[in-house]
């Protein structure tokens, strides 16, 4: 009898062994790995994924994640692979321009793949450094700040639609969804200024679904990236995929605005002083250096756009609009600063030389962070020490914007809004402590992978909120209401419900 068929008979004669002792030896493996054995975290975590699953499943492990640090100190173990950390002063090792950490596998759920392969989106371009450098410099012009001033006029007839809506509702009296007219809003903000056109999400709602996508997908995401070697037979599995989104088309509605705006620029570019979109930008870039950007690089840079930008500014807006209804006091300051020098319709770079304007937005930013979860990077081959422990190469570290943006040490009183913290002369202690709240400030990432879109989405809240703080008086539907939300990935706001009246 061989070898092969001698094991195949132990293990039939005695399985009911066999099985427990191979998942207790693959549990204690787990336990004992990459020498994580030493971080102090939950018992039970140190054996399974499935706690820390089940506890982002719930919607608020951003909650139990602070209690776990208060508990455990700076570096916890939460599953068998998977440290987080709020020791800012490893902010540079883990995220920092030369890191030799890269994102971690969680990531790969977002990949998409077509007939040439991996679709080179910077999101999830983890390992490719190369090409995820080329991403970044082939739109540099498209999202620098200087850049996007030219895709403002794109926003502003967004701004009176969302305007015209919002009249019908001051004068009918009745309180509406804020959080969802701000969804549609963003969308179709980032839909005009980077093709043109929008869906008109304002006045349709998400007849096309892919906001409900993007929200089962995020959940999706926030739950199973932790054993994203399963990807592959759940919905990385194309079949599977398809009958969970129940045949939605809208990426592919994307692409075909998207394939079309990049024919009409070809057809017609825009001439001097015509106003341009972020596509026709890219496609000028190419024009003019046709090696720098490729066709299916610009279709990728604008599809990232709506899927990465849309949720993520209205779920900004929503914040500052919650915390400014709570806190009158800013409210009414903040409205001071706006009535006394702006006027409709609100131009970019007025509204963004507010400083109390730009206190309000970042403090709401910090409070509530559009992305809620860990931003997960992998040790580098030759390991690494973080937060005095030594952790072995392939385990997962990460840092999470909640927390950070908890910590009392950099964020005094660290549950209450507190504008004015932002402001030299006012909350902040000296410059060096403002240096180390911007380091600290996570809401848009930070190093190699900080947010592409950070500017296109701040020039949108910029434009917004004085926009509506000029035209209407706000409050909260309910005395007492609190934001509710759950934390995948995105904390989308639920039922944020506002009345507004005209001034
Ligand atoms: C308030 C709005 C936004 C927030 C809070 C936000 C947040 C973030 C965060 C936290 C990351 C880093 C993820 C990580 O390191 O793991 C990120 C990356 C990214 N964001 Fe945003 N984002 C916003 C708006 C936008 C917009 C409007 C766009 C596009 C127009 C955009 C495009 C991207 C892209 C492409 C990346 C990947 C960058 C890379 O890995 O190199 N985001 N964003």
């Amino acid at each position: 009898m061989s070898v092969s068929q001698e094991l195949l008979n132990f293990i039939y004669v005695y399985w009911k062994w066999v099985f427990p002792l191979f998942g207790v030896a693959y549990l204690v493996s787990n336990r004992f790995q990459k020498g994580l054995h030493r971080i102090p975290g939950p018992w039970l975590n140190s054996f399974s994924t499935l706690p820390r699953m089940w506890s982002v499943y719930k919607g608020k492990h951003h909650l139990e994640d602070l209690e776990l640090h208060a508990r455990y100190g700076k570096v916890v173990r939460v599953a068998p692979n998977l440290v987080l950390v709020s020791d800012t002063s490893e902010i540079n090792q883990i995220y920092g321009i030369n890191t030799q950490f890269i994102k971690s596998r969680f990531y790969d759920l977002s990949a998409v793949y077509d007939n040439e392969g991996l679709v080179p989106d910077t999101f999830v371009l983890r390992q490719n450094k190369a090409l995820h450098s080329r991403m970044k410099r082939n739109a540099a012009n498209a999202y620098s700040v200087n850049g996007l001033m030219q895709f403002e006029p794109w926003i502003d007839p967004v701004v009176t639609k969302l305007i015209s809506i919002f009249d019908r509702y001051a004068a009918s009296g009745t309180a509406f969804d804020m959080g969802d007219m701000l969804k549609r809003f963003a969308m179709d903000a980032v839909c005009s200024l980077t093709f043109g056109s929008d869906f008109n999400y304002l006045e349709k709602g998400d007849e096309m679904k892919f906001l409900k996508s993007m929200s089962l997908f995020t959940a999706y995401m926030s739950i199973f990236g932790h054993v994203a070697w399963l990807h592959p037979i759940l919905l990385g599995n194309p079949y599977i995929a398809r009958i969970v989104s129940g045949g939605d088309s809208s990426n592919d509605a994307m692409l075909e605005i998207s394939s079309h705006e990049l024919g009409k620029f070809r057809e017609s570019p825009p001439a001097e002083g015509d106003a341009m979109t972020f596509l026709s930008r890219l496609a000028l870039n190419q024009s003019t250096n046709p090696k720098l950007i490729t066709d299916r690089e610009i279709l990728t840079h604008a599809f990232g756009n709506i899927s990465a930008g849309s949720d993520t500014t209205a779920i900004a807006m929503g914040s500052v609009i919650y915390h400014l209804l709570v806190n009158r006091a800013a409210y009414n300051r903040l409205s001071d600063e706006i009535r006394g020098q702006l006027s409709l319709p609100v131009g970019f770079q007025e509204a963004n030389a507010l400083p109390y304007l730009k206190a309000v937005v970042q403090e709401a930013m910090r409070m509530h962070p559009s992305v809620g979860q860990v931003l997960g990077r992998i040790v580098p081959p030759a390991g690494a020490t973080v937060g005095g422990y030594k952790i072995g190469a392939g385990a997962e570290v990460g840092m999470s914007p909640w927390v950070l943006h908890r910590d009392p040490e950099v964020f005094p009183d660290p549950d209450s809004f507190k504008p004015e913290r932002w402001i030299l002369g006012e909350g902040v202690r000296d410059e060096e402590h403002l240096r180390q709240m911007n380091r600290s400030f996570f809401s848009f990432g930070h190093g190699t992978h900080t947010c592409t879109g950070k500017h296109i989405s701040l020039m949108e809240v910029t434009k917004l909120i004085p926009t509506l703080l000029l035209r209407y008086d706000l409050e909260l539907a309910e005395v007492g209401q609190t934001l509710k939300f759950n934390n995948w990935w995105f904390t989308q706001h639920h039922d944020l419900r506002a009345k507004i009246t005209r001034r």
